[in-house]
């Protein structure tokens, strides 16, 4: 079985990352889409980063409609800040049949140079890519990358989704509706539990 892992903050999981990842799961030959909700990325400050559970919680409830997408805890016991090459050796020793490939955006890519051990995760593991408008090169000339036309790494044509959490969280502090921004039960949570006010 091939599963997809889409790694992040997910603070809080919004409609972009759920296209994206059900985009991989229904038109690519990967198999299930994880969501890894990532304790502390090493690029982010920690601060304005809600409870590790509740992040998950929100994935949790944003994905049990679908039987193809999963949330996943398994950075929440690995030592941080949580490497993504880390990460990959644990889950590939814990499901040794399974096969995990990486999902990131092209603005992840130009940046994929200065993760640990970025060429150890390239030579285990295939990273499928997806269209994504980078904050800092809004026009979106594509920029090459030293990856560009490697064989492990495959560009899919996913649809280009301009959210962030970020954008999220300070309209709910400006106390704008971002109900359509949001899976439905994932800002019931939300409200229910006055987050990011
Ligand atoms: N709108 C989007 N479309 C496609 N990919 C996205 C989108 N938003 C985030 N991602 C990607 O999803 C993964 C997890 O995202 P993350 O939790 O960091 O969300 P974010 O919206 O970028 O968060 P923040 O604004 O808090 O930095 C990352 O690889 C990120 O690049
Ligand atoms: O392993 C690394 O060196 C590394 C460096 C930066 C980011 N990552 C992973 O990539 C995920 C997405 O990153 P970001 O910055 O787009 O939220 C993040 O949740 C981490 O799991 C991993």
């Amino acid at each position: 079985m091939k599963i997809g892992l889409y790694f992040g903050s997910f603070n809080p999981i919004h409609i972009g990352h759920l296209v994206i990842a059900n985009h991989l799961a229904e038109y690519s030959d990967l198999d299930q889409v994880w969501f890894v909700v990532t304790p502390h990325n090493p690029f982010k400050k920690k601060s304005s980063l809600l409870d590790n559970y509740q992040r998950l919680e929100m994935v949790y409830r944003a994905t049990k409609d679908y039987t193809k997408l999963k949330p996943s805890d398994i950075e929440f016991n690995l030592s941080q800040p949580n490497y993504t090459v880390n990460t990959l050796a644990y889950l590939q020793e814990k499901y040794p049949y399974y096969e995990f490939a990486l999902i990131m955006g092209e603005d992840n890519l130009k940046s994929f140079h200065k993760w640990k051990n970025h060429d150890v995760i390239l030579e285990n593991h295939h990273i499928y890519v997806y269209p994504r408008i980078s904050k800092h090169n809004p026009d979106n000339h594509q920029d090459k990358t030293q990856f560009d036309g490697h064989k492990k790494i495959h560009l899919v044509n996913a649809p280009i989704m301009q959210l962030s959490s970020t954008f999220i969280r300070k309209s709910i502090k400006a106390g704008k509706n971002v109900q359509p921004m949001l899976p439905q039960h994932v800002w019931e949570y939300l409200d229910e539990m006055n987050f990011y006010k």
